[in-house]
């Protein structure tokens, strides 16, 4: 086991890529927070699958772009298991709409949710590795979109680019605590992030079709990149970033 005992926060953890980060991360034997800003029947599945896992899990309701949701997912984790050892920054949305009619509304909350979100919980969660005085691990859940672009998303890739650059600087901040930053670059994951946007065969064929692995990735894809940069085993690897993709961003032509 990678996180044999540990404590892990993950926001945006009821479904999908956070959800199955967070079953892993039990898997790994680690204690599990989620935060999400829906909780309901599907916090409960993860809190129920963690469980099953022998290990404990709350869940704690919040919208991640108001700073003080970062300070109360914080405190509770701390008072239902003592610490933080580990922070996934993960949840975020993406509402595709085209760039010449972008709503402003569309454009600011998801600044808001995606890179203010994970900005405020980030320093949460790292004021609390530093007041506990040994050290920790951030991994934030970037995208392939932080390193290119995609038509009904130009008000996404500036905040997964973002997400990466902030893990980048807190590599620098919060080295000397011990603390590492890392991210996780996932390529196109089936969520109900994009389940609208796949829906048309003929995009998810070509989307499939740009994949060397030959499929869509699972939720699941992911849990393993965080276990590790979370973990021991990536005690050098600060500020790096990790594409977990099938491939697609080396696939020119
Ligand atoms: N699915 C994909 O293809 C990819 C997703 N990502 C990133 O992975 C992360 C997770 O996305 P998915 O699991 O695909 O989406 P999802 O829609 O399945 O899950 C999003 C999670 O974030 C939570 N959430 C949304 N807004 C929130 C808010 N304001 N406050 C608190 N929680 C909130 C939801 O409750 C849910 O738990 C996002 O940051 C996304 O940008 C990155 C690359 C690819
Ligand atoms: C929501 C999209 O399908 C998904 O989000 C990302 O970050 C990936 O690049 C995919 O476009």
């Amino acid at each position: 086991m990678l996180l044999k005992d540990k404590v892990v926060l993950i926001t945006g953890g009821s479904r999908g890529i956070g959800a199955a980060v967070a079953v892993e991360m039990a898997k790994q034997g680690a204690d599990v927070a989620i935060n999400s800003n829906s909780g309901g029947a599907a916090a409960a599945e993860v809190i129920a699958a963690v469980e099953a896992h022998g290990r404990r899990c709350i869940s704690v309701e919040g919208d991640v772009a108001l700073p003080e949701t970062a300070t109360a997912f914080v405190n509770a984790a701390v008072e239902a298991f003592g610490r933080v050892d580990v922070f996934v920054s993960n949840a975020g949305i993406c509402p595709f709409h085209a760039f010449l009619d972008m709503p402003a509304e569309t454009l600011k909350r998801t600044m808001e949710v995606n890179l203010h979100g994970a900005y405020f919980m980030t320093q949460a969660a790292a004021n609390q590795m530093v007041k506990q005085g040994n050290g920790g691990a951030i991994v934030a859940i970037s995208s392939i979109s932080a390193l290119v672009g995609g038509e009904f998303q130009t008000h996404y890739t500036p905040t997964k680019a973002g997400v990466h650059s902030l893990m980048q600087s807190c590599a620098i901040a919060l080295g000397r605590h011990g603390i590492r930053c890392n991210s996780v670059l996932p390529g196109t994951i089936l969520t109900d992030i994009n389940r609208d946007d796949l829906s048309d065969p003929a995009k998810r064929e070509y989307m499939e079709g740009r994949i060397p692995l030959g499929r869509l990735g699972q939720p699941e894809d992911i849990g393993g990149a965080v276990a590790f940069l979370a973990s021991d085993m990536a005690a050098y690897v600060t500020g790096a970033a990790l594409l977990v993709d099938g491939g697609a961003f080396v696939n020119l032509q």
